[in-house]
């Protein structure tokens, strides 16, 4: 695993975030699954890539890898050094504290003063207008509730990679929709503080089931099976039907079937 060569302009955030070459990722016992192979992807800054599949494809373990929770087995991993990434997962993990102070503690524990971490996290609570709920047990909180709590927690560390694994897929319709607008802000530079300025929102890497969700928020999508990357196009061409037919039937047949 290496760092990438940073860019140098004014942001400091580096036009390429991640590239990964000819990557295996193998787990289970003696590694004989093969969870991951031969992945060639790289991923520039303020793109926003679905990663899109059957369960089991390698989503997930995709998204880790690009993280760095899970290792790869083979291949090359670079990731831009200055990169502050956020990663949040489809059930968020919350510390059994009041809702404010998993924001302020998340900051804290990234160096930020507890005078400053507390104001930024009353700012990032307010943010996904949930300043009403600041001293409810976060444990206590519905699941949608949670995980806009989660994005604030992670809005409020600025930042500059979004790496989401099915960040709506246990919400209902209502949640669901609140979930996704909170997202398409934070991602598409509209509230991210200096990116904006910078005139470069933020990058966003999630995976999801919900087809519409790809549509609104990626302009690339990746279709992965069976641990291989079978496409990645721009968004317009992979809801193309004929298009995508002549060039993955796979993806093809895959989006036929999760349409129906
Ligand atoms: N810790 C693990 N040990 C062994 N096998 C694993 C582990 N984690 C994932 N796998 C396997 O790796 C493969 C890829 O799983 P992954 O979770 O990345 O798929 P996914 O596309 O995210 O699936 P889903 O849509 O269900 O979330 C699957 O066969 C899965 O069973």
């Amino acid at each position: 695993m290496s760092g990438l060569p940073v860019a140098t302009h004014a942001s400091q955030v580096p036009t390429v975030c991640f590239d990964l070459r000819n990557v295996q990722v193998h787990l289970g016992t003696a590694g004989r699954l093969h969870a991951l192979s031969d992945i060639y992807l790289r991923v520039q800054a303020g793109e926003r890539v679905a990663l899109v599949g059957a369960n089991g494809s390698g989503k997930s373990t995709l998204l880790r890898t690009l993280h760095g929770l899970q290792r790869a087995s083979g291949g090359e991993v670079h990731r831009a050094s200055t990169l502050r990434m956020a990663m949040l997962f489809q059930r968020p993990h919350m510390l059994r504290l009041s809702v404010l102070r998993n924001i302020v503690l998340g900051l804290w524990l990234q160096g930020v003063p507890w005078r400053e971490a507390r104001e930024r996290a009353q700012v990032a609570l307010a943010r996904v207008g949930m300043t009403h709920l600041a001293e409810r047990n976060a444990r206590a909180l519905s699941g949608g509730q949670q995980q806009r709590l989660a994005l604030a927690r992670a809005w409020a560390l600025r930042p500059d990679v979004w790496l989401l694994d099915e960040p709506t897929a246990s919400l209902d319709p209502h949640a669901k929709r609140e979930v996704e607008a909170l997202i398409a802000e934070f991602t598409q530079g509209a509230a991210s503080e200096g990116k904006e300025a910078a005139g470069r929102p933020p990058t966003l890497v999630f995976s999801s089931h919900n087809l519409g969700q790809v549509k609104r928020l990626a302009s690339r999508v990746i279709y992965l099976e069976q641990g291989q990357l079978l496409a990645d196009l721009p968004v317009t061409d992979f809801f193309n039907h004929d298009l995508l037919r002549a060039l993955c039937p796979q993806a093809h047949l895959f989006v036929q079937g999760e349409s129906l």
